[in-house]
């Protein structure tokens, strides 16, 4: 017997790539989808799954979400705050399965990030938790990646320093993000053909350029340079960003008070297309020999993939473009380091729109439904 689910938030960048998963996944053979549409309502719906797909419900249309046991929306927090409180306001007790970050932190949630906190999942389920929120991207990387240490309880404290993709932006970034590179590239494109053309001129020329390519998305140039800022300003020095590094990561994996580990970090915009890196430094709790942290990584989940820490493997498994699409979780540059015992690095890359967005809401819904 299959499931009715309503998905809203289907077409955009985090809903296609849900979808694509769910094709691939096969999830469509056991959920009967209501598509909603915040803009078209009355179109045709997409035929993702057998059958007539029917027209697209309106997405503020009350009576039509609150009719369904599950709702999924990768809309965003706008839609999220706008329809959320006054379904919950009118008794609906279905679960709400979401990718925006609105309800994410809020006491009667659950992040889900099912590898690394099934059950935490299955005990909310089983005390009628309702809503089911995807964790920041960065976060839900990282712990996929090092799992293995934070779920054994050996991290004391950790700093991570980001690389984050265009595409943590939106869909118009990774478009403004290439439109500059073009512009660039096109301001030197006669010089740099030329080989006997002075280097300098051309960095004059492409200095030039990066000061007037169109940055309206990202307020600043991104293409050849990077952005340290990522999210709301704090007004304490921290980035909204970088915040979540530590709220999200305790309330993943279950604690709080004296129990929390100490995580915190600087997050920095780079031009990679979606997918996001980051470089740890992590102080454990016990003086691990390298080969047996790298056991305990690779045992945890079958995503993380440890990479030797050479320089031959780390170029070719530890980048956006070697990971970019997939759902495996490379994690290498793992050395103890000159502070001492117990100081170690690491490096980890992820697909953010995958295991950062769209994987943990597609294995929720699996997991409600009893098929995972
Ligand atoms: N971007 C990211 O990396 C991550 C995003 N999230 C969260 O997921 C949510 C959605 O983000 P994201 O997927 O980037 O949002 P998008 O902007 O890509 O899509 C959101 C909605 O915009 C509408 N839309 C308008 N024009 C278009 C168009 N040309 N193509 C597709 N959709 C269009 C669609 O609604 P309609 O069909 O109703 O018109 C769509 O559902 C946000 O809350 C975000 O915080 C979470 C983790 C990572
Ligand atoms: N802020 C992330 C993307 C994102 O949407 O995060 P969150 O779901 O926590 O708002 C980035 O810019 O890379």
């Amino acid at each position: 017997m299959s499931q009715h689910v309503g998905y809203v938030g289907w077409r955009g960048m985090v809903g296609s790539v849900l979808m694509q998963r769910m094709q691939q996944e096969g999830d469509f053979s056991r959920i009967e989808p209501t598509f909603f549409s915040t803009s078209n309502h009355g179109g045709a719906a997409p035929s993702f799954a057998e059958g007539d797909a029917g027209i697209l419900q309106d997405a503020y249309d009350l009576e039509a979400l609150e009719a369904l046991p599950i709702i999924v929306t990768a809309q965003g927090g706008e839609y999220t705050s706008a329809v959320h409180p006054q379904l919950r306001a009118r008794g609906w007790d279905g679960l709400w399965i979401d990718a925006a970050s609105t309800l994410r932190m809020n006491d009667d949630s659950i992040i889900v990030l099912d590898p690394v906190n099934r059950a935490v999942i299955d005990a909310g389920l089983a005390s009628g938790v309702k809503d089911f929120i995807g964790g920041n991207c960065t976060v839900s990387c990282m712990l996929m990646g090092l799992g293995g240490l934070f779920r054994n309880g050996l991290v004391e404290w950790a700093t991570s320093m980001t690389y984050q993709a265009a595409s943590g932006g939106g869909a118009k970034h990774m478009r403004e993000l290439l439109s500059q590179f073009g512009a660039i590239h096109g301001a030197v494109a006669a010089d740099l053909a030329d080989p006997a053309s002075a280097i300098l001129a051309i960095d004059r020329g492409v200095l030039a350029a990066q000061q007037n390519v169109d940055a309206s998305q990202f307020g600043v140039t991104l293409a050849g340079s990077l952005i340290p800022w990522i999210d709301a300003d704090l007004g304490n020095g921290q980035s909204k960003e970088e915040w979540k590094n530590g709220a999200e990561t305790n309330k993943i994996l279950g604690r709080s008070g004296t129990d929390r580990i100490i995580m915190d970090g600087l997050c920095v915009r780079i031009g990679a297309m979606r997918t996001h890196s980051q470089a740890l430094t992590i102080k454990l709790r016990e003086d691990l020999s390298v080969p047996e942290i790298e056991r305990i990584l690779d045992a945890d989940n079958k995503w993380a993939t440890v990479v030797p820490n050479t320089k031959d493997a780390s170029m070719k498994a530890l980048t956006p473009v070697a990971t970019s699409g997939t759902l495996e979780i490379p994690v290498g540059r793992i050395r103890t380091l000159e502070m001492g015992p117990g100081y170690i690095s690491a490096f980890t890359v992820g697909d953010q729109l995958l295991w950062g967005a769209a994987e943990p809401l597609r294995r929720m819904v699996n997991i409600a439904i009893g098929a995972l």
